[in-house]
């Protein structure tokens, strides 16, 4: 077995089991590597780091004149107000969460969901991520902030977790559940989730109504090294694992202006297009799922 001892990086003197499989291990060094200033930048107008898109009706009125040199800072504050949106969101469906309960980021990224979820709720916030960096980063952020005794990120494969059978009140997949096979996702999401917990993913996924994924789709896919879902998956794989959807939200026209405002700064990473066809064309959507555990 491989394995990677963190203590030099700063994270966690315990022994840490290498990816569990061969497409784990790319996807750790993928996260390793990455330094996008469309996610630095944006994370760096309040320190809160996401790995995830907008929602919401862009305010021009915040933006101001494109002519104004001041314009791309403002740009970048108004796709980062965006993109903590659909955190406020995804927490929001969370539910009523205590201060003595326990939730659980799987895929946690840089960390700035669980941070959002401890200032809102202040409860403890246990994090996982395929990556040693973007751990360390969370770690760091969540030191800064001097809440490190309730925000946590570790190096770990999220469809095998080291948390006990029903000590989560909540739990969810921001932008991460296309990069695991999802009845073994939702078997780990239930089997960590307390009887009544809630579970929440924002995700982006193909339509079934368009009939196979389109070369968008595919495009996706390809620039992420992901394999993006179909919504029918989604639902079949909660209800195989206990997971009873509460709320199906289709955000795909909240997402769009997001898209729109993003294709037009100089953050651009020649995404955007693959994006917004597919959300014109119909084949790809942006869904928020919330589940109960029963
Ligand atoms: C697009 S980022 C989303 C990050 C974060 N949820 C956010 O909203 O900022 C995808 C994340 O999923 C993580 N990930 C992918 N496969 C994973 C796995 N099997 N176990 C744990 N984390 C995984 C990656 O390491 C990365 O942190
Ligand atoms: C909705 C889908 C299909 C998401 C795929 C997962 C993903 C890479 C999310 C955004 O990460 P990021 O914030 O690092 O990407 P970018 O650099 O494009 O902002
Ligand atoms: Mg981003």
């Amino acid at each position: 077995m491989t394995s990677t001892d963190l203590t030099a990086a700063g994270t966690s003197s315990v022994f840490i089991p290498g990816p569990a499989t061969p497409y784990q291990g790319d996807i750790a060094r993928y996260w390793d590597h990455e330094a996008r200033p469309v996610n630095l930048r944006l994370g760096d107008v309040d320190g809160l780091y996401h790995h995830h898109y907008g929602i919401g009706d862009i305010d021009h009125a915040a933006l101001g004149d494109t002519e104004d040199s001041a314009y791309e800072k403002k740009l970048i504050a108004e796709l980062h107000r965006l993109e903590s949106a659909q955190a406020e969101l995804l927490l929001e469906h969370l539910g009523s969460i205590g201060r003595d309960d326990t939730l659980v980021d799987a895929g946690c990224g840089r960390g700035g969901s669980m941070v959002m979820a401890h200032q809102r709720f202040g409860c403890k916030v246990e994090g996982v991520t395929l990556s040693a960096k973007q751990a360390d980063f969370a770690n760091q952020r969540a030191h800064e902030l001097g809440i490190e005794d309730h925000v946590r990120a570790r190096v770990c494969n999220m469809l095998s977790t080291p948390f006990e059978t029903g000590q989560a009140a909540g739990s969810w997949n921001n932008e991460s559940s296309m990069y695991v096979d999802l009845h073994d996702l939702f078997a780990e999401h239930s089997r960590v989730l307390q009887v009544g917990g809630r579970y929440v993913t924002i995700t982006g996924c193909w339509n079934p109504r368009y009939g196979q994924p389109s070369k968008w789709v595919s495009q996706i896919n390809a620039h992420f090294e992901c394999n993006i879902h179909s919504r029918r998956e989604y639902l079949r794989a909660m209800a195989d694992n206990r997971l009873v959807p509460q709320a199906v939200i289709d955000l795909t026209p909240d997402t769009l202006p997001y898209w729109e405002l993003r294709a037009t700064s100089s953050l651009v990473t020649g995404i955007e297009e693959a994006f917004i066809e597919s959300y014109k064309d119909g084949s790809f959507q942006y869904v928020l799922i919330a589940a109960d555990r029963v």
